[in-house]
């Protein structure tokens, strides 16, 4: 990896730039094909892409029984615990809206509500993503969301690994579609014979499924960009260059569009770490991914001071951090954009992707500047409610007719002062 010394002040945002013009073209035609053609275009893309003639698009249900059996008892068991500790810090975050009493008997207040149906994007073109059902059902369960419709690209044999199957099983959802990519997106996004749309599609996925999600949004709600993964490791004298350098390589073998940055105080640790990525790198099974995105997206940087590492790390706004200095807690509470925050060594940043009960569904290309994680929030919505007794209305009627006037839109004031006297 390159070892470059960090400028003052030097801003390190992502330089994917949401895809390049070729991709985003071949999104775009997806797009318009199966908005058009429905079923027939998601069939196509489909054989064109993952290699299969998909006759049904729909995975029977069992298919998804017979693909929980299938797996290991023991996997079964720990996707189960992982569920369990997702639910758990999910079920922290629901919340029940509120009623603020006025005088007079008038009261406002905030409705939160389900949404009706949503789509969750499952990857699995390269790996295969057990984990991302967990983290994608369990929030719309916990926010009581009706209709879970969960669409996955199958293997060249087409089905879906026995993991994904199993993960479904385990939290009930009976919709699962066995279509990747824009197509997918697209599917969900305007409906087809066969997949009714949904109101917001969430999830994770590689550069067309992003693009794709970024261009049906309007028409439908998405959660944010979660594409490409990404890690950066804050680290000093005190971090481990064999494990960072295996926290880099974990995120680095997800894509070789991945991006893995070490941002440190330490110009031995910086030495270091760049020689353990190309030793492990080299007994990698994913090895060729992994390289790919290190050559291309890899970087470290050596700072002087701690406190332009994270100043670099917060002009980037990785997916993830973690943070392996001394004091690691107090150096965290000084990072202000990053999607998920991992403190200390033991904090390896694979406890979240599976298990520790945090969402890995996560806003990359620097965009967790603005955005969160998948979180319940993302599945309701907040309708205002006014109640005015005539009493209230009487005393603000005035002010409310003025300010529309203000405005210069009588309409409005007449209708607040159409009120109050005796009607026939
Ligand atoms: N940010 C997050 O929260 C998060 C979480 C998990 C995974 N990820 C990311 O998800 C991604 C998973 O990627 P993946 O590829 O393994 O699975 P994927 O399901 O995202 O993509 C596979 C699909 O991509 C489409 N595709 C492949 N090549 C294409 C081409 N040349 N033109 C058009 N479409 C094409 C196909 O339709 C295929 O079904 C990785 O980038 C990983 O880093 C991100
Ligand atoms: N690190 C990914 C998010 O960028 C999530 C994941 C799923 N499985 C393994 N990792
Ligand atoms: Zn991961």
């Amino acid at each position: 990896m390159k070892i470059t010394k960090l400028a003052k002040g030097i801003s390190l945002k992502r330089p994917l730039d949401g895809g390049n013009e070729e991709q985003l073209k071949v999104v775009r035609q997806v797009l318009a094909d199966v908005r058009a053609q429905g079923d027939a275009a998601v069939r196509t893309y489909t054989e064109k892409w993952d290699g299969f003639v998909p006759n049904e698009l729909r995975v029977a249900k069992e298919e998804i029984e017979a693909g929980a059996n299938a797996l290991d008892d023991q996997l079964y068991t720990d996707l189960k615990e992982a569920a369990d500790n997702i639910r758990l810090y999910h079920e922290q975050q629901t919340r029940t809206g509120y009623r603020l009493d006025l005088a007079n008997g008038s009261w406002l207040g905030q409705r939160i509500t389900a949404l009706d149906a949503v789509g969750l994007y499952v990857p699995g073109g390269t790996a295969a993503y057990p984990s991302s059902v967990l983290m994608n059902v369990i929030p719309a369960q916990v926010a009581g969301v009706k209709r879970i419709v969960i669409t996955s690209p199958a293997g060249r044999d087409g089905h879906l690994p026995v993991g994904v199957l199993a993960a479904a099983h385990i939290l009930g959802v009976e919709e699962v579609y066995k279509v990747g990519g824009a197509q997918a997106i697209g599917a969900l996004a305007y409906g087809t014979e066969t997949i009714a749309a949904v109101d917001k599609i969430t999830g994770p996925g590689n550069i067309f499924v992003a693009l794709a999600k970024r261009e049906v949004f309007g028409e439908v709600a998405i959660d944010m960009i979660a594409g490409p993964s990404e890690i950066a490791v804050l680290a000093d004298e005190t971090a481990f260059a064999d494990e960072v350098a295996a926290d880099l390589l974990s995120q680095a073998e997800h894509d070789k569009l991945a991006c893995v940055i070490l941002v440190t105080t330490s110009e031995e640790l910086a030495q270091k770490v760049a020689i353990e990525v190309e030793k492990q790198l080299a007994s990698l099974p994913r090895e060729e991914v992994a390289r790919a995105s290190v050559e291309n997206f890899g970087a470290i940087y050596i700072a002087e001071t701690m406190a332009d590492a994270i100043d670099a790390i917060n002009s980037l706004a990785p997916e993830h951090l973690e943070v392996v200095t001394k004091n690691a807690e107090a150096v965290a509470e000084q990072i202000s954009h990053a999607g998920g925050i991992f403190i200390g060594r033991y904090s390896s940043e694979p406890v979240g992707d599976y298990f520790a009960g945090t969402n890995h569904v996560l806003p990359t290309n620097s965009t967790a500047r603005f955005a969160s994680g998948l979180n319940v929030d993302d599945f309701v919505k907040k309708s205002s409610i006014v109640y005015y007794s005539e009493k209230t209305w009487a005393e603000n009627a005035p002010k409310i007719a003025r300010l529309a006037r203000m405005e210069g839109l009588e309409g409005h004031a007449r209708a607040v002062e159409s009120r109050g006297w005796e009607k026939e």
